[in-house]
């Protein structure tokens, strides 16, 4: 048990997929798990650990932003043993090159966070995945036919901003989409020497307005959790 999180130490797997939102935790969990079992609901952030394809998997949720990820990923590798954490996520596409549903493999993610230098005195504005659960992403989306980009991706602490220029991180890095997670992710598992991934499905196309609904955030992102979870367990 953790300040966050109540499982007992031998409830959480060693490889954790992690969207923001609980009820998107819930719904892998229940529709792709054997045996999904409810092992932490603190704060109603959900934790479910069953098998895939005879691997043991917790599935759970981040919450939104840096700090609410810090939070959870910490507590999985210190308190739980985590090993592997892959984020699974939706972002938002800068530019019309990227299409709804999508998939990204996020190689760095770039960001205004002062999470890094502060939390671990990580300097820059730059963190990398961590580990070779990227690698075999890429390995498994070949084998299952998924067309994955491996791009930069933006790390912002911002939804709504007043101006609909790129911000100047994202341009630096040649970022293509932006989410709120994979910098504090990374930063945490560099500090602890952990693996961490991070796939993206895209769900909104910033310069036209296009997004998906809560809904389909929730459900419809079926190849991403299929690719998510077949990488899973090989680590
Ligand atoms: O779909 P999730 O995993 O929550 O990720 C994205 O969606 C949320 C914003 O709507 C932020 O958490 C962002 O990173
Ligand atoms: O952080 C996010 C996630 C999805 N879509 C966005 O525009 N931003």
């Amino acid at each position: 048990m953790s300040v966050h999180i109540s499982a007992t130490k031998g409830e959480i797997a060693k490889v954790v997929l992690l969207p923001g939102d609980p009820l998107r935790a819930q719904f892998i969990a229940e529709n792709y798990l054997e045996n999904p079992k409810l092992v932490s609901k603190t704060r109603n952030v959900l934790y479910y650990t069953g098998t895939y394809k005879g691997k043991e998997i917790t599935i759970g949720a981040s919450g939104m932003g840096c700090p609410s990820i810090g939070i959870y990923s910490y507590e999985l590798y210190t308190e739980y043993g985590v090993e592997t954490i892959i984020r699974i996520g939706t972002c938002g596409g800068y530019s019309k090159d990227l299409k709804i549903f999508d998939i990204i493999n996020v190689d760095n993610a770039a960001s205004e966070s002062t999470y890094a230098q502060y939390a671990w005195e990580i300097p820059g504005d730059l963190m990398k995945h961590q580990g070779n659960a990227y690698d075999i992403i890429n390995e498994t989306a070949k084998e299952l036919g998924i067309v994955v980009k491996n791009h930069n991706v933006h790390t912002s602490d911002i939804f709504y901003r007043k101006s609909e220029d790129v911000p100047a991180v994202a341009t630096k890095y040649g970022c293509t989409a932006v989410e709120m997670e994979a910098f504090a992710l990374f930063a945490n598992a560099q500090h602890l020497g952990k693996k961490a991934a991070t796939i993206l499905t895209v769900s909104d196309i910033i310069p036209t307005g296009e997004f998906i609904s809560a809904e389909e955030r929730e459900k419809a992102l079926h190849r991403m959790m299929e690719l998510a979870l077949d990488a899973a367990i090989k680590l």
